[in-house]
């Protein structure tokens, strides 16, 4: 069958993405996409990765993975979303969702997942739900945007596609000052000499040899499964593989009697996993004072200070009107800007911020990038941003690559 056309969805933070994916998938399609009644869809979804992994944790049913033994948890988000569109073809469905397709891919990746969905489309109709602009596949006919929860026509395929260009994003002074001033922190905060990590025979890592020093700004990069995440969990104490090697954390070796707390008080963690699906009720303002009691949802009176920090920092995000808003009510971009700046009240030594922009609309991660940009200017605190999209406007000073070889990956200063 040739299908009708293809659909592009373009959503901003305010789009409420779910329910129009709940309608498709259940059938309810608007007078636009009629042709596509009787037909089953599949969704090619972070959440439909979820469910698989879900079901293989709680039920231990494997069903995306038959050929291979390692579990589905454990996969890079790369490897998981290659797994996923595999099995998606295979059952032949009638039409095909994407949901911000290329999120978490490398370059590689993205271009042989948009020659597969080239072919794809040959056959079935495909609808591509997407927040960056320059994501559109090219053989998308058809532009609409979801204005809340309302499709609205795009008139040209030009309006659709075109760029705001880069504005000037002004924040209003200085970033706050750290709610407690910070114990003298030697200058070399990670230290990774000759680290290799391997999961059974499967070599990950291969002699990684990195220093971090206070007040710098990383990148790290590399292809999906060449180790990124595996090294983060190094650097933040949470990979056991650490012990024996010379792995040196806040100025102590890996093994000598710290504890996870000692690691963890010197690092600032975000990334958009912690509150994709949060639904807690909490405010945009107890959001932040929350960080400077390291927990969320634990009960404790604010003090005056606590309070009037938070205030600075929702005034230099230009929040502060919404400090009254329950954090789930905020947008994707609001959100990720408060829990930027709840990891940053302390000033830790280390920000570590993986994969922040994914989900975002270009104009959010332009004003994201915006503040990583300013809490490098104006802050000691190191940071380690992980991406694969080059974000236009970041400012890394090093990028540290992983690249994979038959031995695990070999780490490259760039
Ligand atoms: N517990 C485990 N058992 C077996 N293999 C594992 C385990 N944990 C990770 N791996 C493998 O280690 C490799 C590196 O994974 P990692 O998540 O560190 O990659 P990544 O660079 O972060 O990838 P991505 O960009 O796709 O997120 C992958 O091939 C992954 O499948």
């Amino acid at each position: 069958m040739i299908p009708n056309s293809h659909w592009a969805i373009f959503t901003d933070n305010n789009s409420k993405k779910g329910p129009l994916i709940e309608r498709l998938m259940e059938g309810k399609f608007p007078e636009e996409l009629a042709f596509l009644t009787n037909k089953e869809g599949a969704l090619f979804s972070k959440i439909t990765l979820e469910e698989f992994i879900d079901e293989e944790e709680k039920h231990d049913r494997k069903i995306i993975t038959l050929d291979t033994d390692q579990r589905l948890s454990t996969m890079s988000s790369g490897e998981q979303k290659k797994a996923l569109l595999q099995y998606l073809l295979h059952i032949k469905p009638g039409f095909l969702i994407l949901d911000n397709p290329f999120d978490n891919l490398d370059q590689e990746s993205q271009i042989s997942l948009r020659k597969s969905l080239e072919e794809v489309a040959s056959h079935t109709p495909i609808i591509q739900l997407l927040s960056r602009k320059t994501d559109l596949l090219p053989f998308c006919d058809i532009s609409l945007f979801l204005e809340r929860s309302q499709l609205k026509p795009y008139n040209t395929h030009q309006e659709a596609t075109k760029t705001q260009g880069q504005h000037l994003v002004h924040f209003k002074g200085q970033i706050p000052v750290p709610y407690r001033s910070n114990e003298q922190q030697e200058p070399i905060l990670i230290q990774c000499k000759n680290i290799s990590v391997s999961y059974g025979d499967k070599k990950i890592l291969n002699n990684i040899n990195w220093t971090i020093k206070l007040g710098e700004f990383w990148q790290l990069k590399g292809r999906n499964g060449s180790g990124k995440s595996t090294l983060l969990s190094m650097i933040t104490g949470d990979n056991h593989k650490g012990y024996g090697q010379e792995l040196y954390l806040f100025g102590k070796r890996k093994g000598s009697g710290e504890s996870v707390w000692d690691i963890k008080k010197n690092i600032g963690y975000y990334t958009p996993a912690m509150t994709d699906n949060f639904s807690g009720l909490h405010t945009s303002l107890n959001m932040i004072i929350s960080g400077m009691n390291d927990s969320i949802g634990l009960y404790l009176r604010a003090t005056e200070n606590q309070i009037a920090l938070a205030k600075e920092w929702l005034l230099i995000l230009n929040l502060w009107h919404l400090r009254d808003v329950n954090f789930a009510e905020l947008t994707r971009g609001q959100q990720r800007l408060i829990m930027t700046a709840r990891a940053m009240v302390k000033h830790p030594p280390l920000l570590i911020l993986d994969e922040p922009t994914a989900g975002l609309d270009d104009e959010s991660a332009t004003l994201f990038i915006a503040l990583v940009n300013k809490i490098a200017e104006e802050s000691k605190t190191a940071i380690v941003f992980v991406s694969h999209r080059t974000e236009p406007g970041l400012k890394p000073t090093y990028t540290y690559e992983l690249s994979a070889t038959p031995n695990g990956s070999v780490g490259h200063i760039i």
